[in-house]
């Protein structure tokens, strides 16, 4: 059966720009420290804006990872700004959050974690429910009480993926791809401005590979802001409208992935550039 919310992969028009729309996020002077001297992050900055497909490069320790999850709250900063420009039109200050509006923060600005995160034992139905959890009351969601309309939802998105015909099954008899499937449903159901995803197409076949990047690329085009890590520059240049390239924590390329240079991936990679694909 057609699907047709899943877009076949446009291929960028080489030179051209991404379509800049509404604002969602800044970032400005961002810095991260773990217990090292050495910062991870190093005076970070950029601008996020609706329905961008952002991929996040850089060789192996770069930072990538820590970039996201300091976007989505999981680690905090050491220092800088990350400011959310909300549709009603005010600014959140995302270090200054209180618990309470951080997990609506994590709800605004969903997270696929490289484990899927899926609960094993519950079915894909469940574990694809539980994205309402931020939307529900501590009481309603220990005891699972989903309304119609979430359901009918999580329905509609499972059978957009194409993994309806699983909806009953424990998640952990899924395979990668299924699971990573399964992981971009529950986070939709969230109803985010942003999704980030962290290196979602590692270890899976070519067929799944293309699955997850049209779907996450049909996500973008439903003006969601999309940023992934990934390790395949060519996947970066067939899907994505940009790409921020991360060496020793620093940003030094922001922009179409037509711009990328044999010189930027040589700075970005270095000898591991011959081994990219
Ligand atoms: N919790 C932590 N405590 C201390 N150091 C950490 C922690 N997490 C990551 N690091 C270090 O921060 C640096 C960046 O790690 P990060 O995982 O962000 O890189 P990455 O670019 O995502 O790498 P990869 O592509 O291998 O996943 C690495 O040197 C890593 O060892």
């Amino acid at each position: 059966m057609a699907q047709p919310l899943l877009k076949l992969a446009q291929t960028p028009i080489p030179g051209q720009q991404p379509t800049r729309q509404q604002q969602v996020l800044a970032v400005k002077g961002l810095y991260k420290h773990y217990k090292s001297q050495q910062p991870v992050l190093s005076d970070i900055n950029f601008n996020l804006y609706a329905g961008e497909f952002v991929a996040v490069i850089g060789r192996s320790g770069a930072g990538k990872s820590t970039l996201l999850h300091v976007l989505n709250g999981t680690i905090p900063s050491s220092s800088g700004e990350l400011l959310h420009y909300r549709q009603e039109g005010d600014i959140l200050d995302i270090a200054r959050l209180t618990p309470r509006q951080m997990r609506r923060w994590r709800a605004q600005c969903g997270m696929i974690f490289q484990d899927f995160c899926l609960v094993p034992r519950l079915d894909v139905l469940t574990n694809v429910l539980l994205g309402r959890l931020s939307h529900t009351s501590t009481f309603k969601s220990f005891f699972k009480i989903f309304t119609d309309s979430d359901r009918a939802r999580a329905i509609e998105l499972l059978q957009w993926l194409n993994i309806l015909p699983h909806a009953l099954q424990r998640a952990e008899n899924l395979s990668g791809g299924q699971m990573q499937r399964v992981a971009i449903c529950r986070v939709l159901m969230q109803n985010p401005k942003i999704l980030l995803a962290d290196e979602p197409v590692a270890s899976l076949d070519p067929k799944n590979t293309r699955r997850i990047m049209d779907a996450l690329q049909s996500v973008a085009e439903r003006n969601i802001a999309v940023v992934v890590n990934l390790h395949s520059v060519e996947l970066v240049k067939e899907y994505c409208s940009r790409v921020i390239g991360i060496a020793q924590g620093q940003i030094i390329f922001d922009n179409h992935p037509s711009l990328l240079t044999d010189g930027i991936l040589h700075r970005l990679y270095g000898d591991e550039k011959e081994q990219l694909h």
